[in-house]
């Protein structure tokens, strides 16, 4: 309090720029942990939380077959059900015994199937396939009651005319690999022995990788939902919508390079969703304790009473008004009501006064004041130090917290920036991730919950129901933890030269995923179930006692080859079990909250009780020191206790996010997001797996969310640094996929996808040497093969074909286009050159030194000329590597080229393979060459780089044709190891 506060308020600034007194929301106190609840004046508590417990009835869903729901056809109207059918018959009644019998069948027969997971076959619940119509028709009447029983969602399986050509393909690859290898392995090169080691050894290796990559994709499936069914069943108009609420998270932490107008359109977005709003929360994480993020989401509150409702009346997509506004589409064409076009054009200017009032406080906090910052009250800003400042939280919106403009309530908004202090590993996302989980557990405890990055937008307002499909569904839903969405992308240059839109990896890898045990995390657009989050075994299903092996099919190879649970099935069954048990506990790890119903039907009284307390002491110490958080926990459909007052909550909620409060818990380590990798995403959905739960992808026509990806070449490269260190380091943990969770619910193809994901860091070294060779090869004029003779030749050659074959099938069962496919393969090189080569070496640096490795933002783009930033070059040492390579085969081309010319004729037959092998190399390498030469439509540097070759090659070829020049081919001859006698 020394110095003087300079009145950095929450001024506004109006469209001119003049500055404005910001309008504060007297509502919504700022609450940090220096402040008791009790300062707060009275009248404000019951404006702050008072949503609190406003989740509103919760109830379970229902099950397809209990005929006593209301649900069930006969409850319609009873007396015109009386008259049409005869309700209660001796007839009736045998029929609905026959449904019920049926429906059990059918019940038993899904559950035995553990929900059908690997039929593959995709019929999954399809219920007319049981009835037939006329048996339909002839019990109940097809009404729209029957519709809202049905399956919310549907396997559709890949056409057999398309997946099955693709898996014989990989069969004959696998078989001429073989063969291939056996051929490099008995052919030694003797002149060049050290040349066909490598080669081998590299080959062996991409070969090994390939498998890894490969058998994962051998069961695709895709999935349809069907949204009407879910609006019939929980969401009927005119009733209480029984849909689950849920709480999303959205993650910031730099505002300089996560601009607050990326963040609020995001944030825009959530409030505007599709889904009933007291069933919506969204809590924004700032982990940069920036008063710029907070202002700027104090604004955002304001902008979203007029925003919201003008999303609903008209339904426009996607609901991001930077988003919205940008798109190019004719608005006024299909005849559209005029006051549509009036109000759009009203709200697109305000939403640039938004806009400009957002950008004067981003060009206001481009200075810190000597003292820092101070809010407008006069109070200094808590979060002054960013390593050292108390947990903030803010709630805007909600109930209490303002309505929009027609008087409708909006979602609650939270401002949470946890505690930091220093000496404390904070465990960067993960842990952000971890304190918004608590802190959502206390004020709303939503049973579901998605997590957004900063710029990761909603793009289809339905999203949420979409998740719904899956998560609510009876049969499908209980043993599901997560749905994760494909991470799509706006603003990205019409090549995608650095491949960033990862097409391969999202419309391929996880799809095959999905139909073993469900898509990996990938750390954005996923919706949790929360009860999976708090590191609890999946709901157990009955199986059939037949089914001994939980990795697939039961011919399935890998049981047999890598004997994962199966073999060991087959020595001792008893000590399968017991180990099973031993490693993850399973009897005592199933959720209390799923357990709850047991023990309410048991005998209730002072046993019950006494195992209560010592159970609330077990759960404290996994959970914390929080009693509220930890009787948050039991209650699977969430909801808080309604008893509590929201002032204690939000004292509890502080409490929750201080930085010692996951001290000697469980968290991080088996509960929420998993520490220990900057790919905590991995980590947190692989625990989950192997926790058994199963997870859904779900691919929406409309994407789901968007978000922005890094443009330029080194922030691009950086990026894939980050993922591959996270991966480096996931290896040398106790989580590694390569030795974690024997025995627990993880299927082995999915291991194999998880080991895939943590080892391909490792291919950089191999891809390093076999890049290198075709430069030694071109300038040494040996070759990694002796001359190959006409049964090898045809080796190669099948083998070539057979890597063409899959690529070209498995562009025809994914959809995926060649041009997504080769640059997939070209960045599988860039990256594997240097990114993941220096992330090999930061993971080894951290496990033997310790020195803790980073998380590097990418940085968002603003709105900046259109792919400026894809031109812009940025110096990094993660250039060299590519750049060293591409010089050597250029060099090892003109060589060879001069060198043949040098020889004549003969010499060229053996240099076509040289020729070739660097040409591969270079094909690979060209979108990093063209991104190493900067602006392309400024300065054609690539031009230049050409034309030097094109021009060496030339007067190369110049000087040895010259006449005058005496020929030397003898000893030349002999290096090319041909006799060409
Ligand atoms: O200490 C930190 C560091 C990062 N973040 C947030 O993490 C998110 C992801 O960061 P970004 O730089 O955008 O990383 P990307 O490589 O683009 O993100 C991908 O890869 C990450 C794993 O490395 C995942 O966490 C992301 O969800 C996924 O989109 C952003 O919202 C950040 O605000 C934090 O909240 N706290
Ligand atoms: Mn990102």
């Amino acid at each position: 309090m020394l110095h003087a506060h300079m009145s950095y308020g929450r001024g506004g600034v109006d469209v001119n720029g003049v500055p404005q007194p910001f309008q504060p929301n007297p509502n919504v106190p700022l609450l940090t942990d220096g402040q008791m609840v009790d300062d707060i004046p009275p009248e404000q508590h019951a404006l702050v939380p008072s949503f609190i417990g406003g989740g509103g009835k919760r109830i379970h869903p229902l099950p397809y077959a209990d005929p006593n729901l209301p649900v069930q056809p006969r409850s319609m109207d009873p007396s015109k059900d009386l008259a049409a059918y005869g309700y209660g018959s001796v007839a009736w009644k045998e029929r609905m015994e026959s449904w019920k019998q049926k429906q059990e069948r059918l019940h038993q027969m899904r559950n035995d199937g553990g929900g059908k997971d690997w039929d593959g076959d995709g019929d999954d619940g399809d219920l007319p396939l049981i009835f037939s119509p006329v048996e339909l028709l002839y019990h109940f009447g097809w009404t729209k009651m029957d519709e809202a029983r049905q399956p919310l969602s549907r396997k559709v399986p890949i056409p057999s005319s398309q997946i099955n050509p693709y898996r014989m393909v990989i069969i004959i690859r696998l078989v001429v690999l073989g063969f291939f290898f056996h051929y490099r392995v008995m052919h030694p090169v003797p002149d060049a022995f050290a040349l066909w080691l490598i080669s081998v050894i590299c080959e062996i290796w991409f070969a090994m990788s390939w498998i890894l990559d490969q058998f994962p994709k051998w069961f695709p499936i895709e999935r349809e939902t069907y949204l009407d069914r879910l609006t019939l069943r929980f969401d009927k108009e005119g009733q209480t919508s029984q849909l689950a609420p849920i709480d999303f998270f959205v993650s910031t932490v730099d505002p300089l390079k996560e601009p607050p107008l990326v963040t609020a359109n995001t944030v825009l977005s959530i409030l505007a969703v599709d889904y009933p709003v007291d069933k919506v929360s969204c809590y924004v994480s700032d982990d940069g304790a920036a008063m710029l993020t907070f202002e700027a989401l104090s604004e955002t509150s304001e902008f979203a009473k007029k925003w919201v409702p003008f999303c609903k009346k008209y339904s426009i997509e996607p609901r991001a008004p930077e988003w919205y506004f940008q798109q190019k589409i004719d608005y006024l064409k299909d005849k559209v009501a005029p006051y549509f076009v009036r109000e759009r054009r009203a709200m697109k200017r305000e939403y640039e006064e938004f806009k400009v009032r957002i950008n004067a406080l981003v060009a206001k906090a481009q200075k810190v004041p000597e003292e820092g910052w101070t809010m407008q009250d006069g109070t200094p800003w808590p979060g002054n130090n960013v390593r050292d400042h108390p947990g903030m939280i803010q709630v805007f919106l909600g109930q209490s917290g303002g309505h929009d403009i027609e008087g409708n309530e909006l979602p609650r908004l939270v401002y949470v920036s946890r505690e930091k202090r220093p000496g404390y590993n904070h465990h960067k996302k993960a842990g952000a991730m971890n304190a918004l989980v608590r802190v959502s557990a206390v004020l709303t405890n939503a049973p579901y919950m998605l997590n957004l990055d900063c710029d990761h937008y909603i793009n289809n307002s339905k999203a949420i129901k979409e998740a719904m499909c899956f998560m609510m569904d009876p049969l499908v839903g209980k043993k599901v933890c997560y749905v994760q969405f494909p991470q799509r992308f706006d603003g990205i240059d019409r090549h995608d030269r650095y491949a960033n839109r990862n097409v391969v990896f999202f419309d391929i890898n996880m799809k095959g995923l999905d139909g073993i045990q469900g898509p990996i995390y990938v750390g954005t657009g996923c919706v949790f179930r929360r009860q999976a989050l708090y590191g609890y075994d999946a709901p157990k299903t009955k199986k059939p006692p037949s089914r001994t092996c939980n990795c697939w099919p039961k011919w399935c190879i890998c049981c047999c080859c890598f004997g994962d649970r199966k073999s060991k099935k087959k020595t001792t069954k008893p000590k399968t079990e017991k180990k099973k048990r031993s490693f993850f506990k399973r009897a005592e790890n199933q959720s209390p909250a799923y357990a709850l119903g047991e023990i309410e039907e048991g005998a209730p009284g002072a046993e019950n009780e006494k195992a209560g307390i010592v159970n609330q002491q077990k759960l404290e110490k996994k959970f914390g020191q929080s009693s509220v958080f930890v009787a948050s926990t039991l209650l699977e459909n969430g909801g808080t206790l309604k008893s509590a007052s929201p002032a204690s909550l939000l004292k509890e909620a502080i409490h929750v996010i201080s930085c010692g409060y996951e001290d000697k818990t469980d968290w991080g380590k088996e509960i929420g997001w998993i520490y220990g990798s900057v790919t905590e995403d991995i980590l947190t959905g692989f625990k989950m797996h192997c926790h058994g739960w199963r997870s859904i992808y779900c691919i929406p026509k409309l994407p789901a969310f968007k978000g922005s990806a890094p443009l330029n070449l080194s922030d691009r490269l950086h990026q894939v640094l980050r993922w591959a260190l996270g991966s480096v380091e996931i290896f040398f943990s106790n989580h590694c996929p390569l030795w974690y969770g024997y025995g627990g619910g993880l299927k082995c193809l999915e291991r194999f996808s998880y080991i895939n994901s943590i080892v391909y860091p490792f291919t950089s070294i191999p891809l390093l040497a076999y890049c290198t060779l075709p430069a030694i090869c071109l300038l040494t004029g040996k070759f990694i093969t002796p001359e190959l003779t006409n049964v090898a030749s045809l080796w190669f050659m099948s083998l070539f074909i057979c890597i063409f074959a899959t690529g070209i099938l498995e562009m025809r069962w994914s959809g995926v286009g060649i041009d997504d496919w080769w640059r997939n393969e070209q960045f599988w090189v860039i990256g594997g050159v240097s990114s993941h080569l220096f992330a090999l070496f930061q993971g080894l640096l951290k496990v033997i030194a310790g020195i803790d490795t980073s998380f590097t933002v990418t940085s968002k783009g603003g709105d900046d000329e259109e792919f400026s930033e894809l031109y812009t070059f940025k110096w990094t040492t993660l250039l060299i590597p590519p750049t060293t390579l591409l010089l050597l085969n250029f060099i090892g081309v003109v060589a060879g080229v001069s060198n043949a010319i040098n020889n004549g004729y003969e010499s060229w037959g053996p240099l076509f393979g040289k020729l070739f092998f660097a040409f591969w190399v270079i094909v690979h390498l060209y979108p990093f060459l063209k991104g190493l030469v900067g602006r392309q439509n400024r300065t054609p540097t690539i031009v230049i780089v050409w034309s030097i070759l094109l021009a060496s090659i030339f007067s190369l070829l110049w000087v040895r044709i010259d006449p005058f020049l005496a020929k030397n081919d003898g000893p030349l001859l002999e290096e090319c190891g041909l006799d060409c006698n």
